[in-house]
């Protein structure tokens, strides 16, 4: 769905992300893991067109749809802002930062639905569904509150809800988990996967939580120092990291993947348990 090639990232004159290679598949999540620092939110941003100002970029980011090929890196921002949201989605760590605190929840679903040329009679509708779909069952209740009135989780969700509203081929999920206790983490992350199974949906998760790439992704890429040291099954390679950058990082996380090479083979460790 998204092939990524020779993705590099300069800030202040500095390379952080180094010739990233990156094929995300439909139906799949793909997990980018790596320590603070390794230029993981600015290999996401950049795919989004997110990019800090100042920074620049090179390299293809290829969508694949209905037979056609585009280039996002070569795109006007005009085209770029129409993407975002109906192409790509993305949700960001600091959900409740990222919403306006004086719109409610159905208000930010409306005026999303509205930037994207959604009829208004069909406008609730649809953003009643996405509430759903991103795991608010009563979402008629959530409706009129504002930002401040929600749990992190719950931020979370509307925010999932936000950049799946437009049905995305392509979401990219930051650290969304982060800020979460374990049970509502899992939640959050079973949502991704079921986007990702059911809508086909080629998902990115950004994370620095091995347990929760190898738990949730069927793919795993390390990246360190900008580039990517190793990838694949992200089973296998928390089975058998080739690396030793992914060794030094499976250790230090305390995970121990067991089970079968099968990218669905569970991870066992601290997050035991919160497997559905
Ligand atoms: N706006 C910016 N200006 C200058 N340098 C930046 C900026 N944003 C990021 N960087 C630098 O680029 C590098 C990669 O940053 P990035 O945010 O992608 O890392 P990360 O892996 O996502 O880290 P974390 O897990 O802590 O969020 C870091 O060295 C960071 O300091």
């Amino acid at each position: 769905m998204l092939t990524i090639s020779g993705l590099a990232v300069d800030v202040a004159g500095r390379r952080v992300v180094d010739g990233v290679d990156l094929d995300l598949a439909a139906g799949e999540i793909t997990a980018l893991a790596g320590r603070s620092g390794s230029g993981k939110s600015l290999t996401a941003r950049a795919v989004a067109g997110l990019l800090p100002g100042g920074a620049t970029v090179s390299g293809r980011v290829l969508l694949n749809r209905d037979g056609r090929a585009e280039d996002l890196l070569g795109l006007s921002p005009h085209r770029l802002r129409r993407l975002r949201g109906s192409a790509i989605g993305y949700v960001f760590q600091e959900s409740q930062a990222a919403l306006n605190p004086t719109v409610t929840v159905g208000g930010h679903l409306l005026e999303t639905l509205k930037a994207h040329g959604v009829p208004r009679p069909h406008r609730r509708t649809r953003g009643l569904a996405a509430l759903r779909q991103a795991g608010l069952p009563a979402p008629e209740r959530l409706w009129s509150a504002y930002p401040f009135e929600l749990s992190g989780g719950q931020a979370q969700r509307v925010a999932l809800a936000l950049a799946s509203a437009l049905d995305p081929p392509v979401l990219i999920a930051d650290e969304v988990t982060s800020a979460l206790d374990p049970v509502t983490q899992a939640g959050v992350l079973d949502i991704l996967r079921a986007g990702a199974r059911v809508g086909q949906r080629a998902v990115l998760l950004i994370t620095h939580d091995l347990a929760v790439a190898g738990c949730w992704a069927d793919r795993l890429a390390v990246l360190d120092g900008g580039r990517i040291v190793e990838s694949g099954p992200s089973c296998r390679v928390l089975r058998a990291p080739a690396h030793p950058f992914t060794a030094d990082l499976v250790r230090a996380s305390g995970v121990v993947p067991s089970g079968a090479d099968s990218a669905d083979a569970h991870v066992s460790a601290r997050v035991a348990g919160e497997r559905a």
